[in-house]
Protein backbone atom coordinates (compact mmCIF):
# COMPACT_ATOMS: atom_id res chain seq x y z
CA UNK A 1 0.00 0.00 0.00
CA UNK A 2 1.13 3.55 -1.06
CA UNK A 3 2.67 5.35 1.37
CA UNK A 4 0.77 8.70 2.24
CA UNK A 5 2.40 11.93 1.08
CA UNK A 6 3.95 14.17 3.66
CA UNK A 7 1.66 17.37 3.68
CA UNK A 8 3.18 20.52 5.15
CA UNK A 9 4.33 23.78 3.88
CA UNK A 10 2.49 26.76 2.49
CA UNK A 11 -1.08 26.50 0.89
CA UNK A 12 -2.62 25.32 3.87
CA UNK A 13 -0.99 21.87 3.22
CA UNK A 14 -1.58 19.52 5.77
CA UNK A 15 -3.85 21.77 7.99
CA UNK A 16 -7.08 20.04 9.31
CA UNK A 17 -9.69 22.78 8.64
CA UNK A 18 -12.65 20.94 9.82
CA UNK A 19 -14.75 17.54 9.67
CA UNK A 20 -16.31 16.21 6.51
CA UNK A 21 -18.75 12.75 6.57
CA UNK A 22 -18.64 12.97 2.80
CA UNK A 23 -15.53 11.62 1.66
CA UNK A 24 -11.86 10.20 1.95
CA UNK A 25 -9.01 11.46 -0.58
CA UNK A 26 -5.44 9.07 -0.58
CA UNK A 27 -5.93 8.08 3.16
CA UNK A 28 -3.37 5.72 2.41
CA UNK A 29 -1.43 8.68 -0.68
CA UNK A 30 -3.90 7.01 -3.41
CA UNK A 31 -7.64 5.80 -2.50
CA UNK A 32 -11.12 7.71 -2.81
CA UNK A 33 -14.36 7.30 -0.46
CA UNK A 34 -17.65 8.81 -0.97
CA UNK A 35 -19.61 7.96 2.33
CA UNK A 36 -17.55 4.90 2.53
CA UNK A 37 -18.16 3.58 -0.66
CA UNK A 38 -14.98 3.36 -3.36
CA UNK A 39 -15.47 5.33 -6.17
CA UNK A 40 -14.07 2.53 -8.24
CA UNK A 41 -17.16 0.36 -6.93
CA UNK A 42 -19.36 3.11 -7.39
CA UNK A 43 -18.15 4.05 -11.09
CA UNK A 44 -18.48 0.21 -12.01
CA UNK A 45 -22.42 0.09 -10.67
CA UNK A 46 -24.16 2.71 -10.78
CA UNK A 47 -25.24 5.65 -12.83
CA UNK A 48 -24.58 8.97 -11.90
CA UNK A 49 -28.00 10.16 -10.38
CA UNK A 50 -27.31 7.22 -7.58
CA UNK A 51 -24.05 8.75 -6.35
CA UNK A 52 -25.48 12.15 -6.77
CA UNK A 53 -28.12 10.87 -4.20
CA UNK A 54 -25.69 9.04 -2.36
CA UNK A 55 -23.32 11.97 -1.57
CA UNK A 56 -26.55 14.67 -0.70
CA UNK A 57 -28.41 12.35 1.36
CA UNK A 58 -26.16 9.97 2.82
CA UNK A 59 -27.79 6.44 1.13
CA UNK A 60 -27.86 4.91 -1.91
CA UNK A 61 -30.99 5.12 -3.14
CA UNK A 62 -33.74 2.17 -3.89
CA UNK A 63 -35.10 1.47 -7.25
CA UNK A 64 -37.93 3.23 -6.17
CA UNK A 65 -36.21 6.32 -4.73
CA UNK A 66 -34.00 6.42 -7.71
CA UNK A 67 -36.71 6.28 -9.99
CA UNK A 68 -38.47 9.40 -7.98
CA UNK A 69 -35.64 11.27 -8.30
CA UNK A 70 -34.79 10.71 -11.75
CA UNK A 71 -38.02 11.77 -12.53
CA UNK A 72 -37.88 15.08 -10.30
CA UNK A 73 -34.64 15.73 -11.98
CA UNK A 74 -36.30 15.48 -15.11
CA UNK A 75 -38.62 17.75 -15.10
CA UNK A 76 -36.46 20.70 -13.64
CA UNK A 77 -34.55 20.92 -17.31
CA UNK A 78 -36.87 23.97 -18.37
CA UNK A 79 -35.39 27.60 -18.10
CA UNK A 80 -36.78 30.60 -16.96
CA UNK A 81 -37.09 33.05 -20.03
CA UNK A 82 -35.59 35.97 -18.28
CA UNK A 83 -32.45 33.77 -17.58
CA UNK A 84 -32.30 32.52 -21.55
CA UNK A 85 -32.46 36.43 -22.67
CA UNK A 86 -29.15 36.97 -20.53
CA UNK A 87 -27.52 33.75 -22.00
CA UNK A 88 -28.54 34.94 -25.21
CA UNK A 89 -26.61 38.37 -24.86
CA UNK A 90 -23.23 36.57 -23.55
CA UNK A 91 -20.64 36.55 -25.93
CA UNK A 92 -19.20 33.50 -28.36
CA UNK A 93 -15.95 34.22 -27.53
CA UNK A 94 -17.28 34.17 -23.70
CA UNK A 95 -15.47 30.91 -21.83
CA UNK A 96 -18.14 29.03 -20.96
CA UNK A 97 -16.98 28.49 -16.99
CA UNK A 98 -18.32 32.38 -17.25
CA UNK A 99 -21.32 31.63 -18.39
CA UNK A 100 -22.54 29.05 -15.94
CA UNK A 101 -20.93 31.11 -13.14
CA UNK A 102 -23.59 33.59 -14.33
CA UNK A 103 -25.57 31.21 -15.00
CA UNK A 104 -25.88 29.81 -11.20
CA UNK A 105 -25.85 33.85 -10.01
CA UNK A 106 -29.03 34.62 -12.37
CA UNK A 107 -30.98 31.61 -11.43
CA UNK A 108 -30.52 32.70 -7.54
CA UNK A 109 -31.97 36.05 -8.20
CA UNK A 110 -34.68 34.53 -10.25
CA UNK A 111 -35.22 31.64 -7.68
CA UNK A 112 -33.94 32.77 -4.46
CA UNK A 113 -33.34 30.46 -1.39
CA UNK A 114 -35.27 31.87 0.96
CA UNK A 115 -34.46 29.34 3.74
CA UNK A 116 -32.05 26.55 4.60
CA UNK A 117 -35.59 24.36 4.28
CA UNK A 118 -34.94 24.82 0.39
CA UNK A 119 -31.26 23.51 0.21
CA UNK A 120 -32.03 20.08 -1.06
CA UNK A 121 -34.78 21.07 -3.80
CA UNK A 122 -32.22 24.22 -4.70
CA UNK A 123 -29.33 21.86 -5.45
CA UNK A 124 -31.69 19.39 -7.17
CA UNK A 125 -33.02 22.44 -9.61
CA UNK A 126 -29.27 23.13 -10.26
CA UNK A 127 -28.21 19.57 -11.14
CA UNK A 128 -30.96 19.61 -13.59
CA UNK A 129 -30.56 23.21 -15.23
CA UNK A 130 -26.66 23.37 -15.34
CA UNK A 131 -26.31 21.26 -18.35
CA UNK A 132 -29.52 22.86 -20.20
CA UNK A 133 -27.59 26.48 -19.14
CA UNK A 134 -24.47 26.39 -20.79
CA UNK A 135 -25.54 23.82 -23.93
CA UNK A 136 -28.07 27.13 -24.57
CA UNK A 137 -25.92 29.47 -24.43
CA UNK A 138 -23.69 27.43 -26.43
CA UNK A 139 -25.46 26.38 -29.43
CA UNK A 140 -27.68 29.46 -29.38
CA UNK A 141 -23.95 31.95 -29.44
CA UNK A 142 -22.26 29.25 -31.79
CA UNK A 143 -25.21 27.89 -33.85
CA UNK A 144 -27.54 30.29 -33.88
CA UNK A 145 -30.16 28.40 -32.79
CA UNK A 146 -32.69 28.19 -29.46
CA UNK A 147 -32.39 24.49 -28.35
CA UNK A 148 -35.65 22.87 -26.55
CA UNK A 149 -33.64 22.23 -22.90
CA UNK A 150 -35.99 19.51 -21.88
CA UNK A 151 -35.47 16.62 -23.17
CA UNK A 152 -36.57 12.88 -21.92
CA UNK A 153 -33.59 11.33 -21.45
CA UNK A 154 -33.07 9.39 -17.96
CA UNK A 155 -29.66 11.11 -16.95
CA UNK A 156 -28.14 13.85 -16.89
CA UNK A 157 -25.25 12.53 -18.53
CA UNK A 158 -27.16 12.06 -21.89
CA UNK A 159 -29.09 14.70 -21.36
CA UNK A 160 -26.08 17.03 -21.85
CA UNK A 161 -24.42 15.29 -24.65
CA UNK A 162 -28.15 15.02 -26.10
CA UNK A 163 -28.48 19.37 -25.90
CA UNK A 164 -25.06 19.77 -27.47
CA UNK A 165 -25.45 17.45 -30.41
CA UNK A 166 -29.06 17.69 -31.03
CA UNK A 167 -29.54 14.04 -30.97
CA UNK A 168 -29.92 10.89 -28.38
CA UNK A 169 -26.17 9.90 -27.38
CA UNK A 170 -24.93 6.46 -27.76
CA UNK A 171 -25.27 3.98 -25.32
CA UNK A 172 -21.31 3.83 -24.45
CA UNK A 173 -21.47 7.55 -25.00
CA UNK A 174 -24.16 8.05 -22.02
CA UNK A 175 -22.06 5.44 -19.85
CA UNK A 176 -18.87 7.45 -20.18
CA UNK A 177 -20.63 10.42 -18.73
CA UNK A 178 -22.07 8.75 -16.00
CA UNK A 179 -18.50 7.31 -15.27
CA UNK A 180 -17.03 11.01 -15.84
CA UNK A 181 -19.33 12.71 -13.88
CA UNK A 182 -19.22 10.06 -10.77
CA UNK A 183 -15.53 10.47 -10.86
CA UNK A 184 -15.41 14.08 -10.56
CA UNK A 185 -18.37 14.60 -7.75
CA UNK A 186 -16.80 15.01 -4.46
CA UNK A 187 -13.33 15.31 -3.31
CA UNK A 188 -12.99 16.33 0.38
CA UNK A 189 -11.70 19.84 1.47
CA UNK A 190 -10.20 20.63 -2.58
CA UNK A 191 -10.21 24.58 -3.42
CA UNK A 192 -13.35 25.22 -4.91
CA UNK A 193 -15.30 22.96 -1.84
CA UNK A 194 -13.55 24.74 0.56
CA UNK A 195 -14.49 28.02 -1.16
CA UNK A 196 -18.21 27.05 -1.13
CA UNK A 197 -17.65 25.74 2.58
CA UNK A 198 -16.43 29.58 3.27
CA UNK A 199 -18.81 31.14 1.75
CA UNK A 200 -21.43 28.95 3.18
CA UNK A 201 -19.86 29.50 7.04
CA UNK A 202 -21.23 33.21 6.68
CA UNK A 203 -24.45 31.82 6.34
CA UNK A 204 -24.81 32.88 2.63
CA UNK A 205 -27.74 31.26 -0.15
CA UNK A 206 -26.74 28.61 -2.00
CA UNK A 207 -26.54 29.98 -5.21
CA UNK A 208 -23.62 31.97 -3.74
CA UNK A 209 -21.64 29.55 -2.61
CA UNK A 210 -21.53 27.74 -5.90
CA UNK A 211 -21.03 30.45 -8.38
CA UNK A 212 -17.98 31.29 -5.83
CA UNK A 213 -17.08 27.74 -5.92
CA UNK A 214 -17.39 28.15 -9.56
CA UNK A 215 -14.96 30.84 -9.74
CA UNK A 216 -12.34 28.84 -7.66
CA UNK A 217 -12.82 25.54 -9.82
CA UNK A 218 -12.51 27.58 -13.67
CA UNK A 219 -8.31 27.92 -12.52
CA UNK A 220 -5.81 25.50 -14.50
CA UNK A 221 -4.67 24.41 -11.33
CA UNK A 222 -7.68 22.35 -10.55
CA UNK A 223 -10.71 22.08 -12.74
CA UNK A 224 -9.40 24.22 -15.69
CA UNK A 225 -6.73 21.57 -15.82
CA UNK A 226 -8.52 18.95 -18.15
CA UNK A 227 -8.96 21.49 -20.45
CA UNK A 228 -4.94 22.64 -20.52
CA UNK A 229 -4.47 18.66 -20.76
CA UNK A 230 -6.42 19.12 -24.08
CA UNK A 231 -4.39 21.86 -25.59
CA UNK A 232 -1.67 20.38 -24.53
CA UNK A 233 -2.53 17.38 -26.41
CA UNK A 234 -4.13 18.15 -29.38
CA UNK A 235 -0.41 20.27 -30.35
CA UNK A 236 1.42 16.70 -30.44
CA UNK A 237 1.46 15.19 -33.77
CA UNK A 238 2.21 11.75 -31.86
CA UNK A 239 4.26 9.71 -28.82
CA UNK A 240 7.48 10.46 -29.98
CA UNK A 241 6.64 14.36 -30.43
CA UNK A 242 4.48 14.11 -27.20
CA UNK A 243 7.78 12.90 -25.44
CA UNK A 244 10.07 15.64 -26.86
CA UNK A 245 7.48 18.02 -26.32
CA UNK A 246 7.05 17.00 -22.06
CA UNK A 247 11.17 16.96 -22.17
CA UNK A 248 11.08 20.65 -23.02
CA UNK A 249 8.96 21.67 -20.91
CA UNK A 250 10.52 19.87 -18.12
CA UNK A 251 13.88 21.61 -18.98
CA UNK A 252 12.40 25.31 -18.67
CA UNK A 253 10.32 24.42 -15.91
CA UNK A 254 7.13 24.72 -17.01
CA UNK A 255 3.64 23.10 -15.31
CA UNK A 256 2.57 20.23 -17.09
CA UNK A 257 -1.36 20.59 -16.80
CA UNK A 258 -3.34 17.42 -15.81
CA UNK A 259 -0.64 15.93 -13.64
CA UNK A 260 0.45 15.82 -9.63
CA UNK A 261 -2.08 16.53 -6.96
CA UNK A 262 -1.87 17.87 -3.81
CA UNK A 263 -3.03 15.29 -1.82
CA UNK A 264 -1.95 11.94 -3.41
CA UNK A 265 0.92 10.77 -3.64
CA UNK A 266 1.53 8.32 -6.37
CA UNK A 267 -1.46 7.90 -8.06
CA UNK A 268 -4.53 9.64 -8.04
CA UNK A 269 -7.58 6.44 -8.73
CA UNK A 270 -10.15 8.42 -10.85
CA UNK A 271 -7.06 8.19 -13.98
CA UNK A 272 -6.85 4.16 -13.77
CA UNK A 273 -11.00 4.68 -14.61
CA UNK A 274 -11.24 7.19 -17.06
CA UNK A 275 -8.03 5.88 -18.80
CA UNK A 276 -10.08 2.52 -19.50
CA UNK A 277 -13.03 4.45 -20.68
CA UNK A 278 -10.92 6.62 -22.93
CA UNK A 279 -9.45 3.33 -24.46
CA UNK A 280 -12.82 2.02 -25.25
CA UNK A 281 -13.50 5.53 -27.22
CA UNK A 282 -10.22 5.15 -28.73
CA UNK A 283 -11.39 2.23 -30.16
CA UNK A 284 -14.80 3.17 -31.13
CA UNK A 285 -13.76 5.76 -33.50
CA UNK A 286 -10.65 4.09 -34.93
CA UNK A 287 -8.37 6.16 -34.71
CA UNK A 288 -6.29 5.83 -31.03
CA UNK A 289 -4.07 9.14 -32.04
CA UNK A 290 -4.54 11.12 -28.73
CA UNK A 291 -5.27 8.06 -26.55
CA UNK A 292 -1.65 6.50 -27.98
CA UNK A 293 -0.06 10.12 -27.05
CA UNK A 294 -1.42 10.56 -23.37
CA UNK A 295 -0.48 7.39 -22.70
CA UNK A 296 2.88 7.92 -24.03
CA UNK A 297 2.61 11.30 -21.52
CA UNK A 298 2.04 9.64 -18.32
CA UNK A 299 4.86 7.12 -19.14
CA UNK A 300 7.36 10.02 -19.75
CA UNK A 301 6.06 12.44 -16.83
CA UNK A 302 6.03 9.05 -14.05
CA UNK A 303 9.67 8.31 -15.80
CA UNK A 304 11.42 11.70 -15.62
CA UNK A 305 9.70 13.43 -12.47
CA UNK A 306 7.14 10.30 -11.11
CA UNK A 307 4.43 12.70 -11.37
CA UNK A 308 1.45 10.76 -12.19
CA UNK A 309 -1.82 11.59 -14.38
CA UNK A 310 -4.68 13.21 -11.96
CA UNK A 311 -8.57 12.66 -12.44
CA UNK A 312 -8.00 15.21 -15.66
CA UNK A 313 -5.92 13.92 -18.04
CA UNK A 314 -7.37 11.49 -19.68
CA UNK A 315 -10.76 13.10 -19.20
CA UNK A 316 -9.29 15.30 -22.02
CA UNK A 317 -8.60 12.85 -24.73
CA UNK A 318 -12.44 11.09 -23.57
CA UNK A 319 -14.53 14.01 -23.95
CA UNK A 320 -12.60 14.72 -26.85
CA UNK A 321 -13.27 11.58 -28.75
CA UNK A 322 -17.57 12.14 -27.11
CA UNK A 323 -16.98 14.87 -29.34
CA UNK A 324 -17.22 17.48 -26.79
CA UNK A 325 -15.49 21.09 -27.44
CA UNK A 326 -12.51 21.62 -25.13
CA UNK A 327 -13.74 24.78 -23.68
CA UNK A 328 -17.12 22.38 -22.13
CA UNK A 329 -14.68 20.19 -20.26
CA UNK A 330 -14.57 22.31 -16.81
CA UNK A 331 -18.59 22.85 -17.26
CA UNK A 332 -19.41 19.41 -17.20
CA UNK A 333 -16.82 19.38 -14.26
CA UNK A 334 -19.38 21.95 -12.71
CA UNK A 335 -22.37 19.97 -13.60
CA UNK A 336 -20.69 16.84 -11.44
CA UNK A 337 -19.12 19.13 -8.24
CA UNK A 338 -21.90 20.72 -7.74
CA UNK A 339 -23.30 17.77 -5.55
CA UNK A 340 -19.86 17.80 -3.60
CA UNK A 341 -20.38 21.59 -3.37
CA UNK A 342 -23.78 21.38 -2.02
CA UNK A 343 -23.23 18.52 0.33
CA UNK A 344 -20.48 20.08 1.75
CA UNK A 345 -22.78 23.75 1.99
CA UNK A 346 -25.08 21.49 3.79
CA UNK A 347 -22.85 20.18 6.24
CA UNK A 348 -21.39 23.30 7.14
CA UNK A 349 -24.33 24.43 7.73
CA UNK A 350 -25.54 21.89 10.00
CA UNK A 351 -22.60 22.58 12.11
CA UNK A 352 -21.68 26.23 11.21
CA UNK A 353 -19.01 28.40 12.28
CA UNK A 354 -17.75 31.40 10.62
CA UNK A 355 -14.71 30.30 8.66
CA UNK A 356 -12.00 32.85 9.73
CA UNK A 357 -8.60 31.92 9.69
CA UNK A 358 -5.62 34.05 10.35
CA UNK A 359 -2.71 35.69 9.11
CA UNK A 360 1.10 36.19 9.82
CA UNK A 361 1.40 39.96 9.31
CA UNK A 362 4.63 41.05 7.50
CA UNK A 363 4.36 44.30 6.32
CA UNK A 364 6.06 47.56 7.49
CA UNK A 365 5.83 48.59 11.14
CA UNK A 366 3.16 51.07 12.55
CA UNK A 367 3.61 54.32 10.89
CA UNK A 368 1.56 57.74 10.87
CA UNK A 369 -0.21 59.62 7.88
CA UNK A 370 2.22 62.28 6.24
CA UNK A 371 0.62 65.27 5.23
CA UNK A 372 -0.14 64.84 1.24
CA UNK A 373 2.44 67.82 0.38
CA UNK A 374 5.29 65.44 1.97
CA UNK A 375 4.85 62.55 0.56
C1 LIG B 1 -9.32 17.84 -10.39
C2 LIG B 1 -8.14 18.56 -9.94
O1 LIG B 1 -8.23 19.69 -9.54
S1 LIG B 1 -6.68 17.72 -9.96
C3 LIG B 1 -5.42 18.98 -10.14
C4 LIG B 1 -5.47 19.61 -11.48
N1 LIG B 1 -4.37 20.51 -11.67
C5 LIG B 1 -3.36 20.25 -12.53
O2 LIG B 1 -3.30 19.24 -13.19
C6 LIG B 1 -2.31 21.33 -12.64
C7 LIG B 1 -0.89 20.75 -12.65
N2 LIG B 1 -0.54 20.27 -11.34
C8 LIG B 1 -0.12 21.14 -10.36
O3 LIG B 1 0.03 22.35 -10.58
C9 LIG B 1 0.14 20.59 -8.99
O4 LIG B 1 0.54 19.25 -9.06
C10 LIG B 1 -1.09 20.72 -8.07
C11 LIG B 1 -1.62 22.16 -8.08
C12 LIG B 1 -2.20 19.80 -8.51
C13 LIG B 1 -0.69 20.33 -6.66
O5 LIG B 1 0.25 21.29 -6.23
P1 LIG B 1 1.23 21.01 -5.01
O6 LIG B 1 0.50 20.29 -3.93
O7 LIG B 1 1.86 22.29 -4.68
O8 LIG B 1 2.27 20.02 -5.68
P2 LIG B 1 3.49 19.25 -5.00
O9 LIG B 1 3.79 19.80 -3.66
O10 LIG B 1 3.22 17.80 -5.11
O11 LIG B 1 4.68 19.62 -5.98
C14 LIG B 1 5.94 19.00 -5.82
C15 LIG B 1 6.87 19.47 -6.91
O12 LIG B 1 6.45 18.92 -8.15
C16 LIG B 1 6.25 19.96 -9.08
N3 LIG B 1 5.05 19.66 -9.84
C17 LIG B 1 3.85 19.30 -9.33
N4 LIG B 1 2.98 19.14 -10.33
C18 LIG B 1 3.64 19.39 -11.46
C19 LIG B 1 3.26 19.39 -12.83
N5 LIG B 1 2.01 19.10 -13.19
N6 LIG B 1 4.19 19.70 -13.76
C20 LIG B 1 5.43 20.00 -13.40
N7 LIG B 1 5.85 20.01 -12.12
C21 LIG B 1 4.96 19.72 -11.17
C22 LIG B 1 6.01 21.19 -8.24
O13 LIG B 1 6.31 22.38 -8.98
C23 LIG B 1 6.93 20.97 -7.08
O14 LIG B 1 8.23 21.31 -7.48
P3 LIG B 1 9.13 22.26 -6.54
O15 LIG B 1 9.24 21.51 -5.24
O16 LIG B 1 10.38 22.39 -7.31
O17 LIG B 1 8.34 23.52 -6.41
O1 LIG C 1 -8.54 17.60 -4.27
C1 LIG C 1 -7.97 18.45 -4.95
O2 LIG C 1 -7.11 19.24 -4.49
C2 LIG C 1 -8.26 18.59 -6.39
C3 LIG C 1 -9.04 17.47 -6.96
O3 LIG C 1 -8.51 16.45 -7.34
C4 LIG C 1 -10.49 17.60 -7.05
O4 LIG C 1 -11.04 18.59 -6.56
O5 LIG C 1 -11.12 16.70 -7.61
Amino acid sequence: MAEAKQLSGAGLRGQVAGKTALSTVGKSGSGLTYRGYDVKDLANNCIFEEVAYLILKGELPTQAELSDYQTKLKAMRGLPQALKEVLERIPATAHPMDVIRTGCSVLGNLETEESFDQQQDMTDRMLAAFPSIINYWYRFSHDGVRIETETDDDTIGAHFLHLLHGKKPSALHEQVMNVSLILYAEHEFNASTFTARVCASTLSDIHSCVTAAIGSLRGPLHGGANEAAMELIEGMQNPDHAEETLLGMLSRKEKIMGFGHAIYSVSDPRNDIIKVWSEKLAQENGNSSLYDISVRCEAVMWREKKLFCNADFFHASAYNYMGIPTKLFTPIFVCSRLTGWAAHVMEQRADNRIIRPSADYVGVEPRSVPAISAR
